[in-house]
């Protein structure tokens, strides 16, 4: 039987995020909106696209939880997204109360998946979807760090004039302009960026990786980044349905690791059928582990307003 995974939120990331799903041919899908028609016209409108593209799943739009019963993987995309002038935890108080309903929601219905929170601020929304949701750690986690090297690694290999294909790189901590893309270890083609990129170059375009989710918002003007966010979505539901332990960076729980306590934040974990099943920790100049400090004091910072169960 084919596995079955529900996105939460019919919106621009969740459908870009079943579109990119479909195309990989791996699970049935179920979209979930509040707004009536709107998951079930984006649901047959993709399903109609099977035939040209020779997918094979079923997707199935909804308003309700009964059709997401025993999925694998919930993917949460519900709530706003920021527009031009707005910081991603200005959404923050609207997008809890839409977490805390989904979770109740998830717990009855899909009480073995494994979450991949999408909805921002995501470091904050990840740490309550955990409480909300009372689970293990590992079967909790957030989606931003692929989509955050996903753009460093597209900007240096355009600085470099290269295939993406040849560039690796890396980006820690939370997702927010304190982000910290870590120059030493990317790479493009085995060789350290460092050795092919003049220095002001990369302090440019760590500065681009960290504020790229605002460069699409004050250019779409309406709304925020879908189609980078959901293929990344997408690569963390691969790893998790054919157990690939992918070495990726995700939103985890730290408990020591690092040397912080108790917070959901950017670190390179292996991903695969057991959810986080490790958070690989990697040595950091004295620089890193203080921006890598900042970034989690940024999340920090607007979780202490939230109450959690
Ligand atoms: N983590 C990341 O890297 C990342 C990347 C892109 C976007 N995001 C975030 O993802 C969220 C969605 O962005 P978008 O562009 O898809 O927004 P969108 O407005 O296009 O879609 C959001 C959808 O959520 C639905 N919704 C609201 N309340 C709901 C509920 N209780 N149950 C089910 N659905 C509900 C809305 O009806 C809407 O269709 C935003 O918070 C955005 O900031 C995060
Ligand atoms: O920037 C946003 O508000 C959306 C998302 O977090 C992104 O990085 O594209």
């Amino acid at each position: 039987m084919r596995a079955k995974v529900t996105i939460v939120g019919a919106g621009n990331v969740g459908a870009t995020t079943a579109h990119w799903l479909a195309m990989r041919g791996l699970a049935d899908i179920v979209l979930v909106d509040v707004v009536e028609g709107v998951p079930q016209g984006k649901a047959l409108d993709l399903q109609e696209a099977a035939p040209v593209m020779g997918f094979d799943v079923r997707i199935v739009g909804t308003n309700g939880y009964e059709e997401t019963r025993g999925s694998q993987v919930v993917v949460i995309t519900a709530g706003i997204a920021r527009k031009p002038g707005m910081s991603r935890d200005d959404l923050l108080k609207t997008n809890a109360g839409i977490i805390e309903q989904v979770c109740r929601e998830i717990k009855r219905y899909a009480p073995d998946a494994y979450v991949i929170v999408v909805s921002n601020p995501v470091d904050v929304l990840t740490y309550a979807a955990w409480r909300y949701l009372g689970w293990e750690t590992r079967r909790v986690m957030g989606m931003a760090g692929v989509l955050d090297s996903t753009r460093f690694r597209t900007f240096l290999a355009l600085e470099l004039g290269i295939s993406v294909k040849d560039v690796s790189a890396f980006v820690l901590g939370g997702h927010g302009d304190q982000m910290v893309p870590l120059v030493r270890y990317s790479y493009a083609g085995g060789i350290p960026v460092e050795k092919l990129i003049p220095k002001e170059r990369l302090d440019a375009i760590v500065e681009r990786t960290r504020k790229g989710g605002g460069e699409i918002v004050e250019l779409l003007k309406t709304g925020s980044a879908y189609y980078a966010p959901g293929a990344s979505v997408a690569e963390m539901v691969e790893a998790i349905l054919l157990d690939q332990r992918r070495l990726l960076p995700a939103i985890a729980y730290l408990d020591g690791e690092f040397g912080h306590h108790g917070i959901y934040v950017g670190v390179p974990v292996i991903l695969g059928g057991r959810g986080v099943e490790r958070v690989v920790e990697i040595e950091l100049t004295p620089e890193e582990r203080e921006a890598f400090a900042r970034s989690v004091e940024a999340v920090r910072g607007p979780l202490e307003t939230l109450t959690l169960p």
